[in-house]
């Protein structure tokens, strides 16, 4: 009875405000009208002790975003999924495509900070109908987050909690981005979206080695800080050698995904001089790895133009066999002009500093053409070996291809892995499945037989050149005996 009562009495007291409030629209002037609210706020923040920040999804020109507003959206994104209870869905273009959750209009959701409580809520302003005529007619809506606190607190929110609450939900974007692969194309970076599967598990070497890269990499992520204090520029540079198919290109597809980062992928050979280098290094953004894959075949580094001139004055030679002159043509950069010490500047100079941390990651197949400056601790400061493949890693492949630990035919592979040397690619494509319900077996059937032919091969090629080397000895003792019987003629 007395929840009734109370229920009435509590509707007649609306009534009554609300035909003040008409009244008070109606009748009392415009500028009346603003004084009042004028004072009765003020009258409300001297009794009220909490302070109110609002952030407009829409400031200034209508159609840029706030910045801070989607920060905070993101910020409050994993809040809300625990705490409001009505909440809007929508679809992350990223790379697994996630769904993600916010709160939807007058929801409010609480935050903690050193201590804090503040509180979160999202409100909208529906400020008039849209003059234009459309099929649509879609009013005015403007959103805006609230963030509400005691206003002992201050000082603390102002100064430290919203740029936390910044630099959060800026990271979270980051996380939930599509990420990019760009290209250039002369001086143009163009891009794809990034979505290659290749991460640290399924790549394929030493546990150890592995794990050891990957703390490399994380430190390197989290070392801001540590960067600024020691003043230097947040970067760090990988060499990643090795043969063929041996997982150079793999490890950088595995990089980008373990720390959500962009990839450049620069095609030396097509940009045109050390200014060109420059400019599209100036355009990377943040968050990335910068790739010059096979370095030694992109640029001439060694000696670069004094031994330009000399081959200038050899080509001279027009009775040059014209086939080697292709040859040479195809060795050298065409129309690149970017020199060694371009490339040096482009890794350490100024400009690399410019902007937030970035990995740069050289791969090449000949470590030993490489000039030692460019590859020296500071500019590649982790040299990596990619090699041929180890038992451990068949491990991992065949864990990963064939989804087992252990098999009977492990021994005769283990075995053969101490005899002879295959890449891993060639161990994968032996692993790939044959037959639409993958067999165990024949897969690694189909791996012994290729392992027993390459050591059949190689022992085939050791004979040979075992023999040609003797023929050649033969041949050259030969000779010699030759020229001691002509020299003797002579006499
Ligand atoms: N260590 C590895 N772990 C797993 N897969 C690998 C590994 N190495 C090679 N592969 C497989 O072999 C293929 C070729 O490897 P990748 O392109 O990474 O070789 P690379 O070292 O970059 O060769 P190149 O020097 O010719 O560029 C990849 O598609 C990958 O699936
Ligand atoms: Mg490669």
């Amino acid at each position: 009875m007395a929840a009734k009562d109370f229920l009435t009495h509590l509707g007649s007291v609306i009534a009554s405000l609300m035909f003040i409030w008409a009244m008070f629209q109606q009748y009392i002037p415009y500028e009346l009208r603003s004084h009042v609210e004028k004072y009765s706020k003020r009258l409300v923040t001297l009794i009220y002790p909490y302070i109110q920040i609002t952030f407009h999804e829409f400031t200034g020109e209508r159609f840029t975003r706030s910045e801070a507003y989607s920060a905070i959206e993101n910020y409050l994104s994993s809040k809300s999924s625990t705490q409001a209870k009505r909440l809007k869905a929508d679809i992350v273009r990223n790379s697994n495509q996630s769904l993600v959750l916010s709160m939807d209009d007058h929801e409010e959701v609480s935050d903690e900070f050193e201590g804090i409580k503040l509180w979160w809520s999202l409100g909208k302003n529906i400020t008039r109908q849209s003059q234009v005529l459309s099929l649509y007619p879609a009013s005015d809506e403007k959103r805006f987050y609230k963030l509400t606190f005691h206003k002992g607190y201050r000082e603390k929110v102002l100064d430290s909690y919203l740029a936390s609450v910044l630099k959060e939900g800026k990271a979270i974007k980051v996380r939930n981005r599509m990420r990019k692969l760009y290209t250039n194309n002369g001086s143009m970076w163009s891009h794809v979206v990034f979505e290659h599967p290749a991460t640290f598990q399924t790549l394929a070497m030493e546990p150890e080695k592995k794990q050891e890269i990957i703390d490399d990499l994380i430190t390197f992520s989290k070392a801001e800080d540590f960067y600024a204090r020691i003043g230097r520029a947040w970067k760090r540079g990988y060499l990643l050698y090795g043969p063929p198919g041996t997982g150079k290109s793999t490890m950088i597809a595995a990089m980008a995904n373990l720390l959500g980062y962009d990839l450049y992928d620069l095609e030396l050979t097509a940009v045109k001089d050390n200014t060109e280098l420059r400019k599209l290094l100036i355009e990377t953004s943040s968050k990335s790895i910068i790739v010059i894959e096979d370095i030694d075949c992109s640029l001439d580094l060694t000696g670069q133009r004094t031994n330009k001139k000399k081959e200038k004055v050899e080509d001279g030679d027009e009775n040059k066999d014209p086939r080697q002159k292709l040859v040479k043509e195809e060795r050298e950069p065409k129309n690149s002009q970017v020199t060694l010490s371009g490339l040096l500047n482009f890794i350490d100079g100024l400009w690399s500093a410019c902007g937030g941390e970035r990995l740069i990651v050289f791969t090449t197949n000949h470590i030993e053409k490489l000039d030692p400056a460019l590859i020296r601790k500071g500019r590649m400061d982790k040299h990596i070996e990619l090699s041929y493949c180890s038992f451990v890693a068949f491990k991992a492949l065949a864990k990963n291809y064939l989804h087992i630990e252990s098999h009977d035919l492990f021994e005769r592979i283990g075995e053969l892995f101490g005899e002879i040397k295959m890449t891993p690619a060639d161990v994968a494509e032996h692993l790939m499945p044959k037959t639409v319900p993958g067999d165990v077996e024949v897969s690694l059937r189909s791996l012994i037989q290729g392992l027993e032919l390459a050591k059949e091969e190689a022992k085939l090629k050791a004979e040979k050149e075992e023999k040609e080397e003797e023929e050649e000895v033969k041949s050259e003792t030969k000779m010699q005996q030759n020229s001691v019987m002509e020299n003797g003629d002579v006499k």
